[in-house]
């Protein structure tokens, strides 16, 4: 019954110009340095290499029998075959019963074919994102606009899915979208002041070396904010916000953090929002120096040919990718020059309880 729909998949070699899992290791090292997306990159080539590994442990290679003399199936590569085949095509749907009062929606990762065969536009909203209706038990898709007939109908991977996203699940980027953003580990910030900020982080389940912010040309959202704010913040305003080191016990220690970081969603201090800007913008700053190639030389790229050496349409994704990403790099630079530049020069800055105050 399947047949049909497992032919169109497409193969191991034609994977290799769609999907970063597939391009060899040296190129994904050469097209995305400098990237955060290469780290992303690199931890699903090991995570592939794991489940390679127990895949072959668990007798994967023994499926046929010795005299049909099949190749191993189970390869390094088929693996990441396998693993790409999923990232680009699963849906994410809520397939819980909303007539069941009891039951949290939850959402499944799940194949859908022949509905995965549509291409994404970041023209389409929300609404032509797959979803499931359970009452019809059916996979629903709503057009975003009057198709002509003969019309490529497009359908929405995620309304937020921003360039770099595109690239890592799906191996490319459509120039519609706009919606700039890199995610950096919050090790780029530096270090947290002391073990009280770092215990702090820790009891919210956001550790100095686990935590994930993302940069847009706005900025970083509040949380990103307070969490900087309780990074650098010194023992003092850790104290003005109910933190004492050592001091909560076990079986409270996630509610009191979660109720001091409430307090860091606002500014503590002049000088405290003055070193969350300066960690920002140096955070920044420090990314936008580690790419290997100028915008310039990006968009050559994009454009398809350099030195009369054509770009291999593989790589001018990843191009458009990083373009992407040093936009929201340089937005966010200059939100935070300005926001420092205020504050040095004494402006703008006010705390909580004096905004209360003067209500
Ligand atoms: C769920 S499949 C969509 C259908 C695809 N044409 C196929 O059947 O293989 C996702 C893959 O389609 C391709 N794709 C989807 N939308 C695209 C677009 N707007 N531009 C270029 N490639 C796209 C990418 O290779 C992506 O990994």
């Amino acid at each position: 019954m399947w047949y049909p729909y497992l032919a169109l998949l497409p193969t191991e070699s034609e994977m290799a110009e769609l999907h970063p899992l597939m391009w060899p290791q040296g190129l994904s090292e050469e097209w995305l340095s400098g990237s955060p997306m290469l780290l992303k990159l690199q931890q699903r080539f090991l995570n592939c290499r794991e489940d390679y590994e127990a895949l072959v442990a668990a007798g994967g290679n023994f499926l046929f029998p010795p005299e049909k003399s099949i190749d191993a199936i189970v390869t390094e590569i088929s693996t990441r075959w396998a693993a790409s085949i999923l990232l680009s095509r699963a849906f994410s749907l809520d397939l819980t019963n909303e007539l069941d009062d009891d039951e949290f929606s939850e959402h499944s990762t799940v194949l859908v074919p022949w509905a995965d065969m549509l291409n994404h536009s970041s023209l389409c909203g929300k609404e032509s994102c797959l979803v499931y209706d359970s009452i019809k038990k059916l996979a629903c898709l709503h057009a975003s606009k009057d198709y002509l007939e003969g019309e490529q109908v497009f359908d929405s991977y995620g309304p937020n899915l921003s360039p770099s996203d595109l690239l890592l699940d799906y191996g490319f980027v459509d120039q519609e979208n706009n919606n700039h953003r890199v995610d950096l580990p919050a090790s780029c910030l530096g270090p947290v002041t002391g073990s009280a900020n770092d215990d702090l982080l820790r009891s919210i389940g956001l550790p100095p070396d686990g935590a994930i912010f993302s940069i847009t040309e706005d900025g970083v959202d509040e949380t990103a904010l307070a969490w900087t704010r309780a990074a650098v913040a010194s023992i003092k305003e850790l104290a003005s916000v109910g933190w004492t080191e050592g001091k909560h016990s076990q079986e409270k220690i996630n509610t009191r953090g979660n109720m001091s970081m409430a307090c860091f969603l606002k500014p503590v201090s002049h000088e405290n929002e003055s070193e969350v800007m300066r960690r920002l913008l140096s955070a920044c700053g420090n990314v936008l120096t580690q790419y290997q190639t100028t915008l310039d030389e990006d968009h050559a790229m994009v454009d398809n040919e350099v030195d009369k050496v054509k770009v291999s349409w593989a790589q001018a994704q990843a191009k458009l990718a990083i373009i992407s990403e040093k936009k929201a790099l340089r937005g966010a630079w200059k939100q935070f020059y300005v926001k420092l530049k205020k504050l040095e020069n004494g402006g703008n800055f006010r705390r909580s309880s004096q905004i209360k105050r003067t209500n």
